[in-house]
């Protein structure tokens, strides 16, 4: 599988909020982080990609490209995990879990996604909890649901809109790690957008750093967390090494 995006623009009514997103090429079994200060896109970029919201420009996915083949086509190939958890109700996990299944017509018999609910639910740290009724449920488990809903699907593209940021730091790894062997076993793609960039250098093989609706640097994580970027970006004065596993590790001295 591979993921091509050249030239992407976006409008909200006559406001371009997206000017030209390309980024380099990527392969399945990959991840890529979006990254850049609030408000510089990055939903409006995940929006766009799941077909959720009209673009312009060249997005291909495994051959087919998403202002050709349009919605529903589109729509069977990928999962987003959106910003906001699930809303706190009184259905229990497994209830949204099944309701989300069914709705989407996934093509699995009661008995395939009783056992796939429980595998995810198991993964997730979830399996204690599948009997409790969401509102009484804590902002990050939530969370994790979200992926669950997400993961259900197994999807060719998973976007993760800010996947871990009700999450302690234990289940941030769990979660990026999970993706990781998700992402590299089934050859899909997934794209996150972070905040967090120790994560997005450890987890990510290619980043995509975006300022005002555009992406100014792309690249490995080493190309992408300079000084120079980071500072024009985030307007932060940093020093980086490379962490005894290889990845850039940034120390952020103060603001500028
Ligand atoms: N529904 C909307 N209507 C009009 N403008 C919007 C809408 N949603 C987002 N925007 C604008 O689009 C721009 C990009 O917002 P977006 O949410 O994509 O940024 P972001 O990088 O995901 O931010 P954050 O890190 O805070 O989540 C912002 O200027 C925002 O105000």
């Amino acid at each position: 599988m591979r993921l091509s995006v050249k030239n992407l623009s976006a409008f909200y009514g006559k406001k371009k909020i997206l000017h030209d997103i390309s980024f380099p090429d990527v392969r399945g079994g990959m991840i890529v982080g979006l990254l850049g200060p609030n408000a510089s896109g990055k939903s409006t970029l995940m929006k766009c990609l799941s077909g959720e919201k009209k673009s312009k420009g060249d997005v291909v996915f495994d051959g087919e490209n998403l202002h050709v083949v349009g919605g529903k086509r589109w729509s069977e190939k990928v999962a987003t995990m959106p910003q906001t958890a699930p809303a706190p109700t009184a259905l229990t996990p497994t209830e949204l879990m099944w309701s989300t299944a069914r709705a989407l017509a996934l093509p699995y018999s009661n008995r395939e996604l009783s056992w796939k609910i429980e595998r995810i639910f198991d993964d997730l740290g979830l399996s204690d909890f599948q009997l409790d009724a969401l509102h009484t449920l804590s902002g990050g488990k939530r969370q994790l649901i979200g992926l669950a809903l997400a993961f259900i699907r197994e999807p060719e593209l998973l976007l993760l809109d800010e996947p871990t940021s009700a999450l302690d730091l234990h289940w941030r790894m769990i979660v990026l790690d999970l993706v990781k062997n998700k992402v590299q076993q089934s050859g899909s793609v997934s794209i996150a957008a972070l905040h967090d960039l120790d994560l997005a250098a450890r987890y990510c093989d290619l980043l995509a750093l975006m300022e005002n609706g555009k992406v100014i640097a792309s690249g490995t994580p080493k190309e992408v967390l300079t000084r120079d970027n980071l500072a024009r970006v985030y307007h932060v004065k940093t020093e980086i090494d490379l962490s005894k596993h290889g990845y850039p590790r940034v120390d952020v001295i103060g603001a500028i």
